[in-house]
């Protein structure tokens, strides 16, 4: 679905950020990314998602329309939109694969419209769909970014933080709502996210990121979640 072969990232060829990265994430997938602040894991999944040139090795992606969703740190929403055209904003490439960047303008169809609302009710924020993402919590917004991404339904869903500033009942709404994109639509899903102790819960995989490089990567259990602790506290 991705991977990655000695894959340097960053912003100057002269100082890569992070390197030798070799990530393969298979249908369906969901792969979190831990790490100290600055370790570089925004840098390398701004790369996956095609925002960032590699500086060096090769990067597979799904090519086709609609391939990657990409939510980033800060949502990258259209604050005088509704939440509802935000979330159609994720159904896009859809319509401009079918129709071209002529209807682009014009109304959504029933079918995008049905896939924006059902976005909305899984990350159970239905009874928002006409307020404006100014008008929501820090949490709400982080929610109607992910419906977004839910929305596309993607082959690849890249999350820079969406967890954060959840609390635990909604976040595990949000997990459920990923669970389920993962089952109905075989998306593989990369997560960056800080709390250990809820990517070794949900993560098939975890990659530990400090010392500019994936420094281990593990299958998560209980017992794990004290050595992925161990190797990120190292670096904090
Ligand atoms: N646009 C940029 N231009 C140059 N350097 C950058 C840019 N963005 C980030 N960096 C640098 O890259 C390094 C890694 O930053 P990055 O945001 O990837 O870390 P992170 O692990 O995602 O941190 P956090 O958990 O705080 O979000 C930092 O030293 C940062 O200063």
């Amino acid at each position: 679905m991705l991977s990655t072969q000695n894959l340097s990232c960053g912003y100057d060829p002269r100082y890569p950020v992070i390197s030798g990265v070799d990530l393969s994430v298979a249908p369906g997938e969901l792969v979190a990314l831990a790490g100290p602040s600055g370790a570089g894991k925004s840098t390398l999944v701004k790369t996956l998602a095609g925002l960032i040139r590699p500086l060096s090795g090769s990067l597979h992606r799904p090519s086709h329309h609609q391939a990657v969703s990409y939510i980033p740190q800060g949502l990258g929403l259209v604050r005088h939109s509704s939440v509802l055209r935000n979330v159609l904003l994720g159904t896009l490439p859809r319509r401009m694969s079918r129709t071209g960047m002529g209807n682009l303008l014009g109304s959504f169809t029933a079918d995008q419209t049905h896939a924006a609302r059902s976005a909305l009710a899984a990350v159970g924020l239905s009874g928002s769909a006409d307020k404006r993402p100014d008008e929501l919590s820090g949490g709400q917004r982080r929610r109607v970014a992910v419906a977004r991404a839910l929305a596309a339904e993607p082959a690849v869903l890249i999350a820079d933080e969406a967890l954060c500033e959840l609390d635990h009942r909604t976040r595990d709404t949000v997990v459920t709502a990923l669970t389920d994109l993962r089952s109905r639509c075989g998306t593989a899903v990369i997560l960056v996210e800080h709390d250990l102790e809820l990517v070794c819960r949900v993560a098939d995989t975890v990659c530990c990121v400090g010392a500019g490089t994936i420094e281990a990567t593990l299958h998560p259990s209980p017992e794990r979640y004290q050595l992925a602790h161990k190797i990120v506290a190292n670096h904090v």
